[in-house]
Protein backbone atom coordinates (compact mmCIF):
# COMPACT_ATOMS: atom_id res chain seq x y z
CA UNK A 1 0.00 0.00 0.00
CA UNK A 2 1.50 3.56 -1.32
CA UNK A 3 1.55 6.16 1.60
CA UNK A 4 -0.31 9.23 1.44
CA UNK A 5 2.95 11.38 0.62
CA UNK A 6 3.61 8.09 -2.32
CA UNK A 7 0.18 8.79 -3.58
CA UNK A 8 0.23 12.62 -3.32
CA UNK A 9 3.10 12.40 -5.91
CA UNK A 10 1.20 9.67 -8.05
CA UNK A 11 -1.33 12.14 -8.38
CA UNK A 12 1.27 14.78 -9.12
CA UNK A 13 3.19 13.12 -11.83
CA UNK A 14 -0.28 11.85 -13.01
CA UNK A 15 -1.32 15.62 -13.87
CA UNK A 16 -1.03 17.08 -17.23
CA UNK A 17 1.69 19.35 -18.11
CA UNK A 18 -0.02 22.78 -20.14
CA UNK A 19 2.59 25.17 -21.67
CA UNK A 20 3.03 28.63 -20.51
CA UNK A 21 0.67 30.23 -23.23
CA UNK A 22 -1.80 27.74 -22.64
CA UNK A 23 -1.98 28.74 -18.72
CA UNK A 24 -1.90 31.86 -19.85
CA UNK A 25 -5.44 31.74 -21.23
CA UNK A 26 -6.48 32.01 -18.00
CA UNK A 27 -7.40 35.25 -17.60
CA UNK A 28 -6.85 35.61 -13.87
CA UNK A 29 -3.77 34.08 -13.94
CA UNK A 30 -1.49 37.20 -13.30
CA UNK A 31 -3.83 38.04 -10.30
CA UNK A 32 -4.13 34.52 -8.66
CA UNK A 33 -0.01 33.61 -9.31
CA UNK A 34 1.35 37.35 -8.20
CA UNK A 35 1.24 38.41 -4.44
CA UNK A 36 2.99 41.06 -2.66
CA UNK A 37 4.88 40.92 0.93
CA UNK A 38 5.03 44.27 2.59
CA UNK A 39 5.89 46.14 5.78
CA UNK A 40 5.85 49.63 7.12
CA UNK A 41 8.66 52.02 5.82
CA UNK A 42 9.28 55.74 6.68
CA UNK A 43 6.79 57.01 4.37
CA UNK A 44 3.69 53.96 3.83
CA UNK A 45 5.06 50.84 3.00
CA UNK A 46 7.26 48.79 0.95
CA UNK A 47 7.29 45.48 -0.76
CA UNK A 48 8.02 43.30 -2.92
CA UNK A 49 5.82 41.60 -5.83
CA UNK A 50 6.44 37.53 -6.12
CA UNK A 51 5.45 37.62 -9.54
CA UNK A 52 5.09 33.56 -10.14
CA UNK A 53 2.84 33.16 -13.41
CA UNK A 54 5.33 32.78 -15.99
CA UNK A 55 6.05 29.27 -14.33
CA UNK A 56 3.88 26.10 -15.26
CA UNK A 57 1.87 25.46 -11.59
CA UNK A 58 -1.45 25.14 -12.85
CA UNK A 59 -4.94 25.16 -10.63
CA UNK A 60 -4.51 21.53 -10.39
CA UNK A 61 -1.00 21.29 -9.87
CA UNK A 62 -1.42 23.32 -7.19
CA UNK A 63 -3.85 21.64 -5.54
CA UNK A 64 -2.28 18.42 -5.85
CA UNK A 65 1.54 20.24 -4.23
CA UNK A 66 -1.48 21.42 -1.57
CA UNK A 67 -2.05 17.66 -0.88
CA UNK A 68 2.01 16.66 -0.57
CA UNK A 69 1.80 19.62 2.10
CA UNK A 70 -0.48 17.94 4.11
CA UNK A 71 0.55 14.07 3.41
CA UNK A 72 4.04 15.34 4.86
CA UNK A 73 2.77 17.52 7.42
CA UNK A 74 3.93 21.10 6.12
CA UNK A 75 1.40 22.84 8.87
CA UNK A 76 2.55 21.13 12.11
CA UNK A 77 6.63 20.97 10.94
CA UNK A 78 6.42 24.79 10.21
CA UNK A 79 4.45 25.25 13.60
CA UNK A 80 7.32 23.49 15.46
CA UNK A 81 9.82 25.25 13.54
CA UNK A 82 8.40 28.36 14.68
CA UNK A 83 7.93 27.78 18.37
CA UNK A 84 10.75 26.11 18.95
CA UNK A 85 11.20 22.45 18.81
CA UNK A 86 13.96 20.13 18.02
CA UNK A 87 13.08 20.15 14.40
CA UNK A 88 16.99 19.64 13.39
CA UNK A 89 16.57 16.00 14.19
CA UNK A 90 20.14 14.20 13.20
CA UNK A 91 21.93 16.90 15.65
CA UNK A 92 18.87 17.58 18.11
CA UNK A 93 18.81 21.02 18.22
CA UNK A 94 15.87 23.47 17.51
CA UNK A 95 16.17 25.65 15.07
CA UNK A 96 15.65 29.12 15.90
CA UNK A 97 17.31 32.05 13.55
CA UNK A 98 13.52 33.23 13.58
CA UNK A 99 13.63 34.26 17.18
CA UNK A 100 16.35 36.95 16.32
CA UNK A 101 13.74 38.41 14.16
CA UNK A 102 10.86 38.07 17.12
CA UNK A 103 9.06 35.12 15.98
CA UNK A 104 9.69 31.87 18.31
CA UNK A 105 9.89 30.58 21.69
CA UNK A 106 9.44 33.44 24.22
CA UNK A 107 12.79 32.37 25.90
CA UNK A 108 14.59 32.15 23.03
CA UNK A 109 13.17 35.15 21.77
CA UNK A 110 14.11 37.36 24.71
CA UNK A 111 17.66 35.97 25.09
CA UNK A 112 18.05 37.39 21.23
CA UNK A 113 16.77 40.22 22.30
CA UNK A 114 19.06 40.74 24.88
CA UNK A 115 21.98 39.74 23.28
CA UNK A 116 21.42 42.10 20.27
CA UNK A 117 20.94 44.78 22.96
CA UNK A 118 24.42 43.87 23.46
CA UNK A 119 25.76 43.82 20.31
CA UNK A 120 23.91 47.40 19.70
CA UNK A 121 25.71 48.27 22.74
CA UNK A 122 29.22 47.85 21.13
CA UNK A 123 28.33 48.88 17.84
CA UNK A 124 27.37 52.50 18.98
CA UNK A 125 30.31 52.81 21.48
CA UNK A 126 32.71 51.87 18.26
CA UNK A 127 30.44 54.53 16.56
CA UNK A 128 31.56 57.01 19.44
CA UNK A 129 34.67 56.42 19.56
CA UNK A 130 35.14 54.31 22.97
CA UNK A 131 38.02 52.68 21.03
CA UNK A 132 39.44 55.21 19.01
CA UNK A 133 39.53 56.03 15.91
CA UNK A 134 38.00 52.99 13.71
CA UNK A 135 37.57 53.55 10.06
CA UNK A 136 38.57 50.02 9.14
CA UNK A 137 37.29 46.34 10.23
CA UNK A 138 38.79 43.09 9.10
CA UNK A 139 35.24 40.63 9.34
CA UNK A 140 37.12 37.11 9.18
CA UNK A 141 34.80 34.07 8.62
CA UNK A 142 33.54 31.38 5.99
CA UNK A 143 30.56 29.99 4.82
CA UNK A 144 27.82 31.11 7.14
CA UNK A 145 29.59 33.16 9.17
CA UNK A 146 31.09 35.34 5.93
CA UNK A 147 28.49 35.00 3.03
CA UNK A 148 25.75 36.78 4.63
CA UNK A 149 28.23 39.64 6.03
CA UNK A 150 29.55 40.11 2.79
CA UNK A 151 26.33 40.04 0.49
CA UNK A 152 24.46 42.63 3.21
CA UNK A 153 27.50 45.17 3.55
CA UNK A 154 27.91 45.00 -0.77
CA UNK A 155 24.23 45.97 -0.89
CA UNK A 156 23.85 48.24 1.62
CA UNK A 157 26.66 50.52 1.84
CA UNK A 158 26.75 52.37 -1.33
CA UNK A 159 25.36 55.44 0.07
CA UNK A 160 26.69 55.18 3.69
CA UNK A 161 29.68 53.16 5.16
CA UNK A 162 30.19 53.84 8.85
CA UNK A 163 33.48 51.91 8.81
CA UNK A 164 34.84 49.88 5.62
CA UNK A 165 34.14 46.77 6.46
CA UNK A 166 36.72 43.88 4.44
CA UNK A 167 35.10 40.16 4.56
CA UNK A 168 38.27 37.84 4.59
CA UNK A 169 37.15 34.32 4.08
CA UNK A 170 39.70 31.78 2.13
CA UNK A 171 42.54 30.35 3.80
CA UNK A 172 44.40 31.56 0.56
CA UNK A 173 46.66 34.50 2.54
CA UNK A 174 46.23 36.34 -0.81
CA UNK A 175 42.98 37.45 0.37
CA UNK A 176 44.02 38.32 4.08
CA UNK A 177 46.88 40.50 2.09
CA UNK A 178 44.24 42.20 0.13
CA UNK A 179 42.22 43.05 3.39
CA UNK A 180 45.88 44.43 4.73
CA UNK A 181 46.73 46.73 1.86
CA UNK A 182 43.13 48.26 1.99
CA UNK A 183 43.12 49.08 5.69
CA UNK A 184 45.41 51.28 7.96
CA UNK A 185 46.54 48.56 10.96
CA UNK A 186 46.22 51.70 13.26
CA UNK A 187 42.52 52.60 12.89
CA UNK A 188 41.32 48.91 12.27
CA UNK A 189 39.26 46.50 14.23
CA UNK A 190 39.37 42.50 13.69
CA UNK A 191 36.05 40.59 14.09
CA UNK A 192 36.82 37.22 14.22
CA UNK A 193 33.09 35.49 13.56
CA UNK A 194 33.15 31.75 13.91
CA UNK A 195 29.72 29.73 15.44
CA UNK A 196 32.39 26.92 16.74
CA UNK A 197 35.25 29.15 16.96
CA UNK A 198 37.30 25.96 16.10
CA UNK A 199 37.22 26.53 11.90
CA UNK A 200 40.53 26.03 10.45
CA UNK A 201 40.21 28.69 7.68
CA UNK A 202 38.79 31.14 10.17
CA UNK A 203 41.45 31.10 13.23
CA UNK A 204 44.33 30.70 11.00
CA UNK A 205 43.37 34.18 9.16
CA UNK A 206 42.35 35.42 12.74
CA UNK A 207 45.77 34.81 13.71
CA UNK A 208 47.56 36.16 11.07
CA UNK A 209 45.67 39.55 11.02
CA UNK A 210 46.80 39.72 15.11
CA UNK A 211 50.05 39.76 13.72
CA UNK A 212 50.00 42.21 11.27
CA UNK A 213 48.42 43.98 13.50
CA UNK A 214 51.41 43.61 15.93
CA UNK A 215 54.07 44.04 13.23
CA UNK A 216 52.56 46.91 12.15
CA UNK A 217 53.12 49.43 16.11
CA UNK A 218 49.85 48.36 17.34
CA UNK A 219 50.41 47.72 21.10
CA UNK A 220 47.53 45.69 22.22
CA UNK A 221 46.71 43.72 19.14
CA UNK A 222 44.17 41.50 21.40
CA UNK A 223 42.93 44.40 22.05
CA UNK A 224 41.37 45.33 18.77
CA UNK A 225 39.71 42.05 18.38
CA UNK A 226 35.99 41.53 18.00
CA UNK A 227 34.56 37.38 18.59
CA UNK A 228 31.04 36.62 17.36
CA UNK A 229 30.35 33.27 18.30
CA UNK A 230 28.24 30.74 19.98
CA UNK A 231 30.98 29.07 21.36
CA UNK A 232 32.25 32.35 23.83
CA UNK A 233 34.51 30.20 26.04
CA UNK A 234 36.54 29.35 23.00
CA UNK A 235 36.90 32.61 22.28
CA UNK A 236 37.94 33.65 26.09
CA UNK A 237 40.20 30.65 26.15
CA UNK A 238 41.62 32.13 22.28
CA UNK A 239 42.58 34.90 24.15
CA UNK A 240 39.59 37.63 23.20
CA UNK A 241 38.81 39.59 26.18
CA UNK A 242 35.08 38.93 27.62
CA UNK A 243 33.29 42.06 26.60
CA UNK A 244 34.43 42.43 23.18
CA UNK A 245 32.37 38.57 22.65
CA UNK A 246 29.08 38.90 20.54
CA UNK A 247 27.40 35.62 21.49
CA UNK A 248 24.29 33.68 19.91
CA UNK A 249 22.78 31.15 20.49
CA UNK A 250 23.61 27.48 19.70
CA UNK A 251 20.44 26.76 17.76
CA UNK A 252 21.42 29.50 15.17
CA UNK A 253 22.62 27.29 12.04
CA UNK A 254 25.41 29.13 10.07
CA UNK A 255 23.93 29.85 6.86
CA UNK A 256 21.00 31.53 9.26
CA UNK A 257 23.07 33.51 11.63
CA UNK A 258 23.25 36.84 9.63
CA UNK A 259 20.65 37.92 12.16
CA UNK A 260 22.79 37.67 15.19
CA UNK A 261 25.72 38.69 15.94
CA UNK A 262 27.41 37.38 12.79
CA UNK A 263 25.45 40.42 11.33
CA UNK A 264 28.02 43.15 13.54
CA UNK A 265 29.55 43.82 10.32
CA UNK A 266 26.54 45.19 8.84
CA UNK A 267 25.33 47.08 12.18
CA UNK A 268 28.99 48.45 12.09
CA UNK A 269 28.78 49.76 8.43
CA UNK A 270 25.82 51.17 8.46
CA UNK A 271 24.00 51.47 11.49
CA UNK A 272 21.84 50.00 13.87
CA UNK A 273 18.61 51.34 12.70
CA UNK A 274 19.52 49.79 9.66
CA UNK A 275 19.84 46.38 10.95
CA UNK A 276 16.84 46.47 12.79
CA UNK A 277 15.07 47.29 9.16
CA UNK A 278 16.95 44.05 8.16
CA UNK A 279 15.22 42.14 10.74
CA UNK A 280 12.06 43.78 10.56
CA UNK A 281 12.19 43.17 6.84
CA UNK A 282 12.69 39.73 7.38
CA UNK A 283 9.62 39.47 10.23
CA UNK A 284 7.21 40.34 7.58
CA UNK A 285 8.06 37.69 5.80
CA UNK A 286 8.00 35.44 8.98
CA UNK A 287 4.44 36.84 9.57
CA UNK A 288 3.35 35.72 6.53
CA UNK A 289 4.95 32.72 6.35
CA UNK A 290 3.33 31.69 9.45
CA UNK A 291 -0.06 32.68 8.86
CA UNK A 292 -0.87 31.93 5.14
CA UNK A 293 -2.23 28.47 3.83
CA UNK A 294 -1.63 26.64 1.15
CA UNK A 295 -1.02 28.08 -2.27
CA UNK A 296 -1.32 31.64 -1.12
CA UNK A 297 2.12 31.34 1.24
CA UNK A 298 4.96 32.86 -1.21
CA UNK A 299 7.56 30.49 0.09
CA UNK A 300 5.60 27.73 0.13
CA UNK A 301 4.19 28.51 -3.64
CA UNK A 302 8.05 28.88 -4.39
CA UNK A 303 8.54 25.65 -3.34
CA UNK A 304 5.77 23.70 -5.02
CA UNK A 305 7.53 25.36 -8.69
CA UNK A 306 10.82 24.00 -7.46
CA UNK A 307 9.85 20.55 -6.63
CA UNK A 308 7.82 20.52 -9.96
CA UNK A 309 10.74 21.61 -11.82
CA UNK A 310 13.15 19.14 -10.08
CA UNK A 311 11.00 16.12 -10.01
CA UNK A 312 8.51 16.43 -12.35
CA UNK A 313 10.79 17.93 -15.09
CA UNK A 314 13.90 16.65 -14.42
CA UNK A 315 15.29 20.08 -13.89
CA UNK A 316 19.49 19.66 -12.37
CA UNK A 317 19.38 23.79 -11.95
CA UNK A 318 18.16 26.40 -11.00
CA UNK A 319 19.35 29.86 -11.85
CA UNK A 320 19.39 33.13 -10.38
CA UNK A 321 19.47 36.73 -12.10
CA UNK A 322 19.73 39.83 -9.63
CA UNK A 323 19.15 43.01 -11.96
CA UNK A 324 20.91 45.06 -9.65
CA UNK A 325 24.48 45.11 -8.88
CA UNK A 326 23.86 45.67 -5.24
CA UNK A 327 22.74 41.62 -5.43
CA UNK A 328 25.59 40.34 -7.15
CA UNK A 329 26.29 38.43 -3.68
CA UNK A 330 23.01 36.52 -3.91
CA UNK A 331 24.04 33.99 -6.15
CA UNK A 332 26.68 33.22 -3.97
CA UNK A 333 24.90 33.24 -0.64
CA UNK A 334 21.86 31.21 -1.80
CA UNK A 335 24.29 28.90 -3.26
CA UNK A 336 25.15 27.65 0.28
CA UNK A 337 21.70 28.28 1.43
CA UNK A 338 20.17 25.68 -0.53
CA UNK A 339 22.54 23.35 -1.85
CA UNK A 340 23.93 23.01 2.22
CA UNK A 341 20.40 22.98 3.29
CA UNK A 342 18.71 20.57 0.72
CA UNK A 343 21.70 18.61 -0.75
CA UNK A 344 21.12 15.28 0.83
CA UNK A 345 20.40 11.88 0.01
CA UNK A 346 18.46 10.68 3.41
CA UNK A 347 15.57 11.77 4.90
CA UNK A 348 15.23 12.99 8.44
CA UNK A 349 14.71 9.26 9.22
CA UNK A 350 17.43 8.00 7.18
CA UNK A 351 16.09 6.11 4.55
CA UNK A 352 16.71 7.05 1.11
CA UNK A 353 15.10 9.81 -0.69
CA UNK A 354 12.49 9.61 -2.58
CA UNK A 355 13.87 11.52 -5.46
CA UNK A 356 15.90 14.12 -6.48
CA UNK A 357 16.88 16.70 -4.35
CA UNK A 358 17.77 20.37 -4.50
CA UNK A 359 18.88 21.22 -7.94
CA UNK A 360 22.30 23.28 -8.30
CA UNK A 361 21.95 26.63 -7.82
CA UNK A 362 23.93 29.21 -10.48
CA UNK A 363 23.46 32.63 -11.48
CA UNK A 364 24.79 36.53 -10.98
CA UNK A 365 23.52 39.53 -12.30
CA UNK A 366 21.64 41.29 -15.56
CA UNK A 367 22.21 42.10 -17.56
CA UNK A 368 25.80 41.12 -17.31
CA UNK A 369 24.62 37.49 -17.97
CA UNK A 370 23.04 38.26 -21.06
CA UNK A 371 25.79 38.44 -22.99
CA UNK A 372 27.01 35.52 -21.35
CA UNK A 373 25.08 32.58 -20.10
CA UNK A 374 21.94 33.07 -21.40
CA UNK A 375 22.12 31.41 -25.00
CA UNK A 376 22.43 28.47 -23.06
CA UNK A 377 18.72 29.54 -21.29
CA UNK A 378 17.33 30.10 -24.21
CA UNK A 379 18.15 27.79 -27.12
CA UNK A 380 20.25 25.17 -25.00
CA UNK A 381 18.84 21.38 -24.24
CA UNK A 382 18.60 21.94 -20.38
CA UNK A 383 15.15 23.20 -19.29
CA UNK A 384 16.31 25.97 -16.25
CA UNK A 385 13.93 27.78 -13.98
CA UNK A 386 14.95 31.41 -13.64
CA UNK A 387 14.22 33.67 -10.94
CA UNK A 388 15.05 37.38 -11.56
CA UNK A 389 15.12 39.81 -8.75
CA UNK A 390 15.30 43.54 -9.73
CA UNK A 391 13.92 47.02 -8.03
CA UNK A 392 11.46 49.46 -9.21
CA UNK A 393 13.61 52.49 -7.44
CA UNK A 394 17.18 52.74 -9.04
CA UNK A 395 20.16 52.37 -6.65
CA UNK A 396 22.45 54.79 -8.64
CA UNK A 397 21.90 58.54 -9.33
CA UNK A 398 22.53 58.77 -13.14
CA UNK A 399 20.41 59.75 -16.03
CA UNK A 400 17.23 57.35 -15.21
CA UNK A 401 17.83 55.72 -18.41
CA UNK A 402 20.78 53.36 -16.81
CA UNK A 403 17.52 51.71 -15.07
CA UNK A 404 15.02 51.78 -17.40
CA UNK A 405 16.99 49.75 -19.43
CA UNK A 406 18.05 47.27 -16.58
CA UNK A 407 14.48 46.96 -15.66
CA UNK A 408 13.64 46.65 -19.15
CA UNK A 409 16.01 43.53 -20.13
CA UNK A 410 15.10 42.11 -17.09
CA UNK A 411 11.42 41.65 -17.79
CA UNK A 412 12.07 41.10 -21.55
CA UNK A 413 14.12 38.24 -21.01
CA UNK A 414 11.45 36.52 -18.89
CA UNK A 415 8.61 37.41 -21.96
CA UNK A 416 11.65 35.94 -24.82
CA UNK A 417 11.73 32.72 -22.62
CA UNK A 418 8.49 32.40 -22.33
CA UNK A 419 6.97 33.32 -25.89
CA UNK A 420 10.37 31.86 -28.05
CA UNK A 421 10.35 32.53 -31.85
CA UNK A 422 12.28 32.63 -35.00
CA UNK A 423 14.53 35.27 -35.40
CA UNK A 424 15.15 34.47 -39.17
CA UNK A 425 13.59 37.05 -41.77
CA UNK A 426 11.33 34.16 -43.04
CA UNK A 427 10.73 32.72 -39.64
CA UNK A 428 12.29 29.16 -40.76
CA UNK A 429 16.23 28.80 -39.54
CA UNK A 430 16.23 26.57 -37.06
CA UNK A 431 19.62 28.22 -35.80
CA UNK A 432 17.44 31.22 -35.45
CA UNK A 433 14.45 29.64 -33.65
CA UNK A 434 13.86 29.94 -29.98
CA UNK A 435 11.64 26.75 -28.65
CA UNK A 436 10.01 29.06 -25.49
CA UNK A 437 7.81 27.61 -23.01
CA UNK A 438 10.74 28.16 -20.59
CA UNK A 439 10.11 29.56 -17.54
CA UNK A 440 10.60 32.27 -14.82
CA UNK A 441 9.65 33.77 -11.81
CA UNK A 442 10.18 37.59 -10.60
CA UNK A 443 10.70 39.40 -7.76
CA UNK A 444 10.00 42.97 -8.11
CA UNK A 445 10.96 44.76 -5.50
CA UNK A 446 9.74 49.06 -4.48
CA UNK A 447 13.34 49.64 -3.36
CA UNK A 448 16.74 47.74 -2.55
CA UNK A 449 16.94 48.73 1.32
CA UNK A 450 18.30 47.05 4.51
CA UNK A 451 14.24 46.02 5.16
CA UNK A 452 13.88 44.51 1.74
CA UNK A 453 17.52 42.95 1.70
CA UNK A 454 16.18 41.38 5.16
CA UNK A 455 12.65 40.28 3.95
CA UNK A 456 14.71 38.89 0.11
CA UNK A 457 16.78 36.69 2.41
CA UNK A 458 13.64 35.49 4.64
CA UNK A 459 12.14 34.62 1.91
CA UNK A 460 14.53 32.06 0.63
CA UNK A 461 14.90 30.49 4.16
CA UNK A 462 11.56 29.42 4.14
CA UNK A 463 11.42 28.44 0.46
CA UNK A 464 14.54 26.38 1.21
CA UNK A 465 12.52 24.82 4.59
CA UNK A 466 9.28 24.36 2.38
CA UNK A 467 11.19 22.56 -0.07
CA UNK A 468 12.89 20.36 3.00
CA UNK A 469 9.33 19.28 4.35
CA UNK A 470 8.14 18.26 1.08
CA UNK A 471 11.10 16.06 0.18
CA UNK A 472 11.04 14.89 3.96
CA UNK A 473 14.75 15.79 4.45
CA UNK A 474 16.39 17.72 7.22
CA UNK A 475 17.34 20.73 5.96
CA UNK A 476 19.44 22.35 9.04
CA UNK A 477 22.50 19.95 9.26
CA UNK A 478 25.80 19.45 6.86
CA UNK A 479 27.37 16.48 7.91
CA UNK A 480 28.38 16.36 3.55
CA UNK A 481 31.39 19.11 4.65
CA UNK A 482 32.87 17.02 7.01
CA UNK A 483 34.74 14.15 5.56
CA UNK A 484 36.92 16.23 3.37
CA UNK A 485 37.85 18.38 6.67
CA UNK A 486 39.15 15.17 8.43
CA UNK A 487 41.15 14.00 5.14
CA UNK A 488 42.93 17.56 5.21
CA UNK A 489 43.67 16.68 8.56
CA UNK A 490 44.87 13.41 8.07
CA UNK A 491 47.14 14.64 5.37
CA UNK A 492 48.55 17.20 8.43
CA UNK A 493 49.26 14.64 10.73
CA UNK A 494 50.88 12.65 8.84
CA UNK A 495 48.77 9.76 9.28
CA UNK A 496 46.91 8.04 6.64
CA UNK A 497 47.71 6.50 3.38
CA UNK A 498 45.95 7.80 0.23
CA UNK A 499 45.08 6.53 -2.70
CA UNK A 500 48.19 6.53 -5.46
CA UNK A 501 46.56 10.13 -7.56
CA UNK A 502 46.13 11.72 -4.49
CA UNK A 503 49.66 10.73 -2.97
CA UNK A 504 51.30 11.53 -6.24
CA UNK A 505 50.02 15.12 -5.61
CA UNK A 506 51.07 15.23 -2.15
CA UNK A 507 54.23 14.64 -3.31
CA UNK A 508 54.58 16.97 -6.63
CA UNK A 509 53.85 19.70 -3.72
CA UNK A 510 55.67 18.57 -1.20
CA UNK A 511 53.53 18.01 1.10
CA UNK A 512 52.65 14.93 3.40
CA UNK A 513 55.45 13.34 4.69
O1 LIG B 1 31.00 29.55 11.83
P1 LIG B 1 31.91 28.38 11.79
O2 LIG B 1 31.73 27.46 12.96
O3 LIG B 1 33.34 28.82 11.65
O4 LIG B 1 31.54 27.52 10.51
C1 LIG B 1 31.69 28.05 9.24
C2 LIG B 1 31.08 27.15 8.18
O5 LIG B 1 31.82 25.96 8.08
C3 LIG B 1 31.20 24.68 8.04
O6 LIG B 1 32.07 23.81 7.41
C4 LIG B 1 29.83 24.62 7.42
O7 LIG B 1 29.87 24.05 6.14
C5 LIG B 1 29.12 25.94 7.32
O8 LIG B 1 27.74 25.73 7.45
C6 LIG B 1 29.60 26.92 8.36
O9 LIG B 1 28.89 28.13 8.22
Amino acid sequence: MSSPVQSAWDNLRALPNRTLVELFEDGERVGKMGGRIEWDAEEGSNGILFDWSKTHLSDELLGGFEALAAATDFGGKRAALLTGEKINVTEGRAVEHTAQRGIGAEPSVEEAMALHARMRMLVEAIHQGALGEVKHLIHIGIGGSALGPALAVNALTRDLELVDVHVVSNIDGVALEEAFAACDPATTLVAVASKTFTTIETMTNAQSALKWLSDNGVTDPSGRVIALTASPEKAVEWGVDETRILPFAESVGGRYSIWSSIGFPVALAVGWDEFEAMLAGARAVDVHFSETEGRHNLPLRAAFADQYYARLRGCETRAVFAYDERLGLFPDYLQQLEMESNGKRVTSEGEPVNGPTAPITWGGVGTDAQHAVFQLLHQGTHLVPVDFIASIAPGDALDPAHHQILLTNCFAQGAALMAGGNMAADGKDPARAFPGDRPSATMLCDDLDAATLGALIAFHEHRTFANGVLMGINPFDQFGVELGKKMAKDIEGGEASFDPSTTELLKAAGLGG
